[in-house]
């Protein structure tokens, strides 16, 4: 398979380089000045794409390989993905599901307990000496809060499960009620943020998610919730989310995700109540090997004529 070209248009992961290389004619676009002459030259041998969650194949980049097969996506979100022009051109389309799942699972309680337990703010609080002059101030329980799940599918479920060992009560709003789980359902995402205390935001950005955490629903959840993000930054309208929690209209939040990725609103620099996480859901080195495993896996199923792994078109 080494005359296979492999196109890689940012760098994710030194362990995937590597194992592709061994495989693969991999082309890492950004080590080239020249990207769109580069494109040209290699138009002809280029089979496969492997992207990530913030770079995968646009409209743009499809139409500019001919050759293209089959878009391996290092990410269970595919939003960056142009599946629509993919199904147009039968190009296969597969992400990283199942792998990553527990890693994300962990970070949301990981923020919420951030939050709520000021676990960063208190840490800056000691290293800066002010441990010496007094305690640091009284924080917010966490155990026993009621946490309301927006999209609960893989990531949804584990954050439950998780929260549930906390005895949190645990409601969900999603496209369809899951009548087999025990959780409380809300038809509407406004309803489930006015009757939880912590919101998770963890469903696939869509053209129907986008922006659904808009003032209204941050409204609902109120001076006293907490919202956490660790689905997609275009889930939340930032600008609305910045000023309420400037006013005091929301609680807190712990964000992974932001709107304008690696862009963060300065704004929330400054807040106590806000924890802030460069994207890195799913960053550990145990799940950077099995989601680049389940990448390879997937190119050497597709180039062998095999059943892909993990299909998504
Ligand atoms: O954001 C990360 C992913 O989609 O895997």
């Amino acid at each position: 398979m080494d005359s296979i070209g492999v196109l890689m248009p940012v760098p994710m992961s030194t362990y995937l380089e590597q194992e592709l290389e061994k495989r693969f004619n991999l082309l890492k676009l950004w080590t080239v000045p020249q990207k769109t002459q580069f494109l040209k030259d290699h138009s002809g041998s280029i089979r496969a794409v492997v992207g990530n969650a913030g770079n995968g194949a646009d409209a743009e980049l499809i139409e500019t390989l001919p050759k293209l097969e089959i878009v391996a996506s290092f990410s269970v979100g595919i939003d960056k993905v142009d599946l629509n022009k993919c199904r147009e051109k039968g190009i296969r389309v597969t992400n990283t599901p199942d792998v990553l799942t527990d890693d994300v699972a962990d970070l949301a309680i990981g923020l919420a307990l951030a939050v709520l337990r000021r676990l960063c703010e208190s840490d800056r609080y000691l290293r800066s000496g002010q441990w010496k002059k007094g305690d640091y101030k009284l924080t917010t329980k966490f155990t026993g809060k009621t946490v309301g799940i927006l999209g609960l599918g893989r990531i949804g479920k584990a954050v439950a499960k998780r929260a549930e060992a906390f005895s949190c009560p645990i409601s969900y709003h999603s496209r369809t009620e899951k009548p087999e789980l025990k959780y409380k359902y809300y038809p509407c995402v406004v309803e489930l943020a006015s009757n939880c205390d912590i919101l998770v935001v963890v469903c696939a950005l869509t053209d129907e998610t986008r922006h659904i955490i808009n003032r209204e629903v941050i409204d609902a959840l109120g001076p006293k919730g907490v919202l956490i993000n660790i689905g997609r930054g275009p889930h939340v309208d930032e600008p609305e989310m910045v000023s309420a929690l400037l006013e005091g209209r929301l609680g807190g939040a712990g964000l992974d995700v932001y709107e304008n990725e690696p862009e963060v609103p300065e704004q929330l620099f400054e807040l106590e109540n806000v924890v802030l996480l460069p994207h890195v859901g799913s960053d550990t080195v145990q799940t950077d090997t099995a989601m680049a495993d389940l990448v390879i896996g997937n190119l050497e199923a597709h180039f062998s004529n095999k059943p892909l792994l993990t299909p998504v078109v």
